[in-house]
C-alpha cells in the first residue's frame, strides 16, 4: 500500500473511516492511562480524526502524524485554529496553542522532532498498514516515542473473506509486536455492528500498553 493510496483517498474525500463522533472507547479508556495534567499524546496517522478535539478538550498537549495536508488543513479548520506551518525537509509542521502535527510520511520522523511523548493514541493506524509494514511501523513507533504507553484499538475478523484497510490484527500478532517493550492488557473485546464491509464476526479490541519497567 503507498503512500499515494492515502493521498488519493483523502483527495477524492474517500474517508469512511472518519468517525463523525469522539471514539466512545477514548472516553472511556484512555484516564486508564494516568498521563498526567497537560502531559503530551502523540496520535499516530490521525487523519482529521475528532479524538483530537476530545484530547486538547482534556487539556492534553497532542502530537499528530499524518500523510495528507488536505487533511490537517481540515482538522485545523475544523478546530478553528490557525496553523503556523514549517517546514522541515520532506516534512511539514502545523502548529497552533497545544497541537502540532507533522505531514508527512511517520517513517521520517525522529525522536526529536516528536518532542516528549507522555502517551500514545492508535485508533485506525496499526490497522490502516498491510502487514509487510506493520512491524516496521511498530518498531518505528516505540522507537520515536521511547515506548510511550499506549491506548490501542484494533479489529479482528477473518482476514480472508476481503483484502484491505481496516486490516484484521489479531490478538497474536499484537503481542508478538510489542511484548518486548510493553505489558499489554486486553480490556475490552467488542462485537463490531455490521461487520468490517460486510464480513462478520469483526470485534473491535481495546489494548492498554503499559512500558515495562527494565
Ligand atoms: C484509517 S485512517 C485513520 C485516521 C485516524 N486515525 C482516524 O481514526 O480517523 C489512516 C490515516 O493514516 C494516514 N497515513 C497512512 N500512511 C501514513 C504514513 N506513512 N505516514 C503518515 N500518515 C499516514 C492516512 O492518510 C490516513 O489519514
Amino acid at each position: 500500500m503507498s503512500n499515494n493510496y492515502w493521498l488519493k483517498r483523502w483527495q477524492n474525500n474517500d474517508i469512511g473511516f472518519h468517525e463523525q463522533e469522539v471514539n466512545p472507547f477514548l472516553d472511556r479508556y484512555f484516564t486508564n492511562l494516568n498521563v498526567k495534567h497537560n502531559g503530551r499524546v502523540f496520535v499516530p496517522l490521525c487523519g482529521k480524526t475528532n479524538d483530537i478535539a476530545w484530547l486538547l478538550e482534556q487539556q492534553f498537549k497532542v502530537v499528530g502524524s499524518e500523510l495528507s495536508e488536505d487533511a490537517i488543513i481540515q482538522l485545523f479548520d475544523s478546530l478553528a485554529l490557525i496553523a503556523t506551518v514549517t517546514t522541515y525537509g520532506a516534512l511539514k509542521l502545523y502548529q497552533a496553542h497545544n497541537l502540532a502535527i507533522w505531514v508527512g510520511d511517520i517513517f521520517a520522523l525522529t525522536t526529536t522532532l516528536v518532542g516528549v511523548v507522555d502517551a500514545i493514541y492508535d485508533r485506525g493506524a496499526l490497522v490502516a498498514l498491510p502487514l509487510a509494514l506493520r512491524g516496521k511501523y511498530t518498531a518505528h513507533l516505540t522507537k520515536i516515542t521511547h515506548n510511550a504507553p499506549q491506548l490501542l484499538i484494533c479489529c479482528v475478523y477473518d482476514q480472508s473473506q476481503r483484502d484491505g484497510t481496516p486490516y484484521s490484527v489479531s490478538a497474536q500478532e499484537v503481542f508478538d509486536h510489542y511484548h518486548r517493550v510493553y505489558t499489554l492488557e486486553l480490556i475490552k473485546c467488542q462485537r463490531i455492528k455490521n461487520g468490517i464491509k460486510g464480513v462478520e464476526p469483526a470485534n473491535a479490541l481495546v489494548w492498554l500498553l503499559h512500558k515495562n519497567n527494565c
